[in-house]
């Protein structure tokens, strides 16, 4: 029935074509013959869409499953369509409102100053190259590298797959196809032995190729992190980011656990699978061109270009997107990181019916933006499936078209040319439609390579400006001439605002602080006891005003009143910053301190608790006081020239405190502490009374 309608349209259309007797020449004859041929293509067009209709009729099956599969997208894109466009403006807002509170908008460009760049940022544009290039030199530094090499090995392969695919698969189906034109087992046995040895080195190579993308991946992910975290921990980076919001960086810790993983994978999957296309293509384009030259393929490719590129410019971006779920991926991520936190103090508040309502609304930002994105993503696909499919289809026009004028050869030789250079075009036109289509994966590298270029770029200025800090303090800091450690200068100290200005907690402090002059520093909440300490150490910069000290834990040591404790056991506690993995640790010695600090009953046998008893959270196990007393411990183990002491005596009873001080006095260590009991006066020599009253006012007086 199809070969008949076939037959039938083009036999009427010839006929039209002699009746309509066009006059060579002439433009009539000319329109003549153009109408005729369009009639002659409008019949075999119908007769094409005829065909089709009857083999689709003919296959209720096929026709049921079409008409649901259709009502079933529709259904769900159009019902998410309405409820989100009833929600779009909730959405937008908790976007918005997510945005303000992990300070999206300033994280823009990773200054602080870019309002508005985020929906900008993870374009693939120059800068996405430049941090690109930034990002993969850290990675990979030189050829020789681990990564360089791993890379070299990855190329080698896929340069291998690529031959072995194009070479293979034109001699398979030559082969093939002549075995069964001319029905011959001598052709069969060449194409079964041909695929054995095909098959074989493919899986070798297949396998290869998976193993050396885990690895460049692993070796990306651990180069990139090991120098987020270098720079991060530099000139305490991490509390300048975390806590003065130094850049408008949010959530760092997702960027470098999360971001880090996944711009790794993303790049090792865009190395691995772009040279494949781009290889395929150019050596299966040499070898197709040898059958129907270069000017018809080259011909074909540029037409989808074109097509390809006006489907993109219907495409919504992908990196903007990625880059926004990314952060609110962090926001949500934070939410349970605060509850683990802070676990106990919500318990006992009875707080889990609120709790669930903070961690579900962390999640509901992110789920209405991910189902807004997946929306939006729609218009990626359906331009990504008819630019492929729209290749398979010109491409099979432009390589039927010079078979079917082809004349004087044989059915069988027409046949197995026609094949094996039909299958090696669809294979450069994959190829081909496959390197447009990296255009998604690039968008969604471009996402991540923002997040990581911002992540970096911040640190670096940090670190910068840190050294710049540090080259202006020793040009411009004369040694002090008397000989006390401690010299505070005209020192002005500021709260920070959220404006970028500072409210005055104490103005121009001087005071030289020598061995064995303990200071009590008191005032009233608030006043900025704590932040004449933070700038003491070099966590705040003072507003004006210069500050000597000397650095090392054998020097200065902080103690606040949570005392930090790390994961591992009784000893590392004791012994930090000291790693007692590397390092020499007397036992006796940190016994001793652990018994000075009250804490005898650890070590004394009476618990069940030694130096290598180990905790995740020490936190968790031990009261405040107890906490309180291993600081104490860890003073007495480093006996450093001075201790700044921030209300460390708070959870101790008033008859112990006492004997803590003693004991840290006679270690010869001077003592700066804030406190608010009046009994600790009698260890002090001076009392630093600061006035909280806005502008500033201080007194030192003699005890
Ligand atoms: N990271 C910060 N960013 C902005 N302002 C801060 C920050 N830390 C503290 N402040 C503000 O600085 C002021 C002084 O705080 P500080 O911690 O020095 O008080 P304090 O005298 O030690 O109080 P307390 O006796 O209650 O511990 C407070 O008003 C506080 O709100």
């Amino acid at each position: 029935m199809r070969a008949r309608a076939t037959v039938g349209a083009p036999a009427r259309a010839r006929s039209n074509a002699s009746n309509a007797s066009p006059r060579d020449g002439s433009v009539v004859g000319l329109i003549g013959g153009l109408r005729v041929v369009a009639a002659a293509l409008a019949a075999h067009a119908r007769d094409g869409a005829r065909t089709n209709a009857t083999h689709v009729a003919e296959d209720p099956t096929y026709v049921v499953f079409l008409a649901a599969s259709v009502v079933a997208f529709g259904t769900v894109a159009s019902g998410e369509a309405m409820s989100l466009r009833r929600r779009r403006a909730r959405a937008r807002k908790a976007v918005k409102e997510c945005a303000t509170m992990l300070d999206l908008r300033k994280a823009g460009d990773g200054t602080g100053a870019g309002k508005g760049k985020m929906r900008d940022g993870g374009k693939v544009g120059a800068e996405f190259w430049n941090d690109l290039g930034f990002l993969l030199r850290a990675a990979f530094p030189s050829a020789t590298s681990r990564g360089g090499q791993l890379l070299g090995a990855q190329f080698t392969l896929l340069v291998m797959r690529t031959l072995l695919t194009v070479r293979a698969n034109k001699v398979n189906t030559f082969y093939l196809t002549k075995a069964i034109s001319s029905a011959s087992w001598k052709f069969w046995v060449r194409w079964f032995f041909n695929f054995c040895g095909w098959m074989a080195s493919g899986v070798v190579v297949n396998s290869g190729l998976r193993y050396t993308e885990s690895l460049i991946t692993i070796e990306l992910r651990a180069a990139l992190t090991k120098k987020a975290h270098k720079m991060y921990m530099e000139n305490n980076n991490f509390y300048k980011t975390a806590v003065l919001r130094h850049g408008g960086l949010d959530n760092v810790d997702q960027r470098i656990v999360a971001d880090i993983d996944a711009f790794a994978k993303e790049a090792a999957f865009l190395y691995g699978h772009s040279f494949k296309p781009i290889l395929e293509f150019t050596l299966s384009l040499t070898e197709a061109a040898k059958e129907l030259g270069y000017s018809r393929p080259l011909a074909l490719f540029a037409s989808q270009i074109i097509i390809t590129s006006v489907l993109r410019s219907i495409s919504p971006r992908l990196g903007p997107m990625v880059a926004r779920e990314a952060a609110l991926e962090g926001g949500f991520r934070h939410t349970h990181a605060r509850l683990i936190a802070h676990a106990e103090e919500i318990a006992l508040l009875d707080g889990g019916k609120r709790e669930v309502d903070i961690l579900d609304e962390g999640l509901d930002n992110l789920v209405v933006t991910q189902r807004w994105h997946a929306l939006q993503r729609i218009r990626k696909s359906v331009a990504d499936n008819i630019s492929k499919f729209q290749g398979l289809l010109v491409g099979s026009i432009f390589v039927h078209v010079p078979f079917m004028m082809k004349d004087a050869v044989s059915e069988g030789e027409r046949i197995s040319t026609f094949r094996a250079t039909e299958e090696l075009m669809l294979r450069c036109g994959g190829a081909f439609t496959e390197v447009l289509l990296l255009g998604k994966n690039l968008d969604e590298l471009a996402g991540y390579t923002h997040r990581l270029s911002q992540l970096f770029k911040t640190l670096d200025r940090s670190n910068k400006e840190a050294l710049e800090e540090r080259a202006a303090k020793s040009a411009t800091v004369a040694a002090p001439e008397h000989a006390a450690p401690i010299v505070f200068d005209a020192v002005t100290v500021g709260a920070p605002e959220p404006d970028g200005s500072h409210r005055v907690l104490v103005k121009d402090l001087t005071l030289a602080l020598k061995p064995g002059e303990h200071l009590l520093i008191t005032g009233p909440n608030g006043c900025g006891k704590t932040s004449l300490l933070r700038v003491l150490a070099g966590l705040w910069a003072p507003i004006a005003g210069t500050i000597s000290r000397p650095s090392g834990v054998s020097s200065i040591m902080w103690l606040p009143q949570r005392p930090y404790l790390l994961q591992g056991s009784l000893r590392d506690q004791v012994v930090y910053p000291r790693d007692a993995r590397s390092e020499k640790i007397d036992d006796a010695r940190v016994k001793e301190c652990l018994m000075m600090a009250g804490l005898g009953k650890f070590v004394n046998g009476s618990m069940n608790v030694g130096l290598n008893t180990r905790h995740l959270e020490w936190n968790d196990v031990l009261s405040g006081g107890e906490r309180q007393r291993i600081g104490f411990a860890r003073l007495y183990y480093h006996a450093p020239k001075f201790a700044i002491l921030d209300e460390a005596t708070s959870a101790i009873n008033p008859d112990e405190e006492s004997a803590l001080y003693e004991r840290l006095i006679a270690t010869e260590t001077t003592v700066v502490s804030i406190a608010h009991r009046l009994e600790l006066r009698k260890f002090h020599k001076n009392e630093l009374k600061i006035a909280g009253d806005g502008l500033g006012a201080f007194k030192i007086v003699k005890l």
